[in-house]
């Protein structure tokens, strides 16, 4: 890589066929990003400023964390924070790191929301970061959250996200066991559980497989058993109307959307993410709407 004071041209070329090298999908935006972290650069002035001079120290710095990715630990990971939908969120060991498929959940909910002003009640099972609950609080302006998770570690990033985010007068965050012993009802329930199935956790991406905790991953035998008590437990806690909205994992859309309509769920609906997959399973309480 780079020597004393090279330019930041220099460095990010050296750093983008570091991450090939080893392997890495995306090694140019892989690398500006730890530049603009190594460097505390914005990203206009890493793409402005080309041959901007770069120390010795700082070079040093931003190849320290290239290092660290061509070790396949995520950028999200290394940076500590992620964007997700309009928020930032800071992440823990604690937490999975959002992807952007999930933002398909959001998008699901606010597609059956008329009314966005509305004082609404949303819970978010398996919150993690917080990531779902408080993209939809950022644009439900009244509306109040619960999120729980079993990871004490969870449930507190996730405070510590809304807090971040200006939002933690309308959030909160409990550890608990999916909705078990909630009492009241929730207009919106929204869930992205683990749904790997435990045999493949083993032959997953090291990026996944070594750094998103395992108990945010192991959907047990099949990937589906955190949907099973799910859909066992979304008719006592959505109100009348509510709408519940699940992530799934690829393929396992149909046998959600059997498990929801089991239930009693109407309105089924599955959403697909911007690469095409069936991402999102989504229903109402109660009879249809018109
Ligand atoms: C796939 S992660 C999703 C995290 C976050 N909602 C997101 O979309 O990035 C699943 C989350 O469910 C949590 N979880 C696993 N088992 C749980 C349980 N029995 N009750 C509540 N949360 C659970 C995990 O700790 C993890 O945070």
């Amino acid at each position: 890589m780079s020597g004393p004071s090279a330019s930041l041209r220099a460095l990010r070329r050296s750093a983008e066929q570091r991450l090939r090298d080893a392997g890495v999908e995306t090694p140019e935006l892989d690398a500006r990003l730890l530049i603009e972290h190594g460097l505390g650069l914005t990203r206009e002035e890493v793409v402005l400023n080309p041959e901007r001079s770069v120390s010795e120290l700082d070079a040093a710095r931003v190849r320290a964390l290239v290092e660290r990715r061509a070790a396949r630990e995520p950028v999200g990971r290394i940076v500590g924070q992620r964007a997700f939908w309009t928020i930032e969120l800071a992440l823990t060991p604690d937490t999975l790191e959002p992807r952007p498929d999930t933002e398909t959940v959001v998008e699901a909910v606010l597609a059956l929301l008329p009314d966005r002003k509305a004082p609404l009640r949303l819970l978010d099972l398996g919150t993690g970061t917080g990531c779902i609950l408080l993209a939809l609080l950022a644009e439900l302006p009244n509306a109040t959250g619960l999120g729980i998770d079993v990871s004490p570690g969870a449930a507190k990033a996730a405070a510590r996200n809304a807090a971040l985010n200006g939002l933690a007068e309308r959030a909160v965050f409990r550890t608990g066991d999916w909705g078990a012993g909630l009492t009241g009802r929730f207009d919106v329930v929204v869930s992205n559980p683990p749904y790997i199935p435990s045999a493949d956790i083993a032959g997953l991406q090291p990026e996944v497989r070594d750094h998103d905790p395992l108990r945010a991953l192991d959907g047990g035998p099949d990937g589906l058993e955190p949907y099973r008590i799910i859909a066992r437990q979304l008719p006592g806690l959505l109100a009348p109307g509510g709408i519940a909205a699940l992530e799934v994992g690829q393929g396992q859309a149909g046998e959600v959307a059997r498990l929801l309509a089991t239930s009693g769920l109407c309105e089924i609906s599955v959403l697909r993410d911007l690469g095409g997959v069936e991402r999102c399973v989504r229903g109402r309480n109660g009879l249809p709407v018109g």
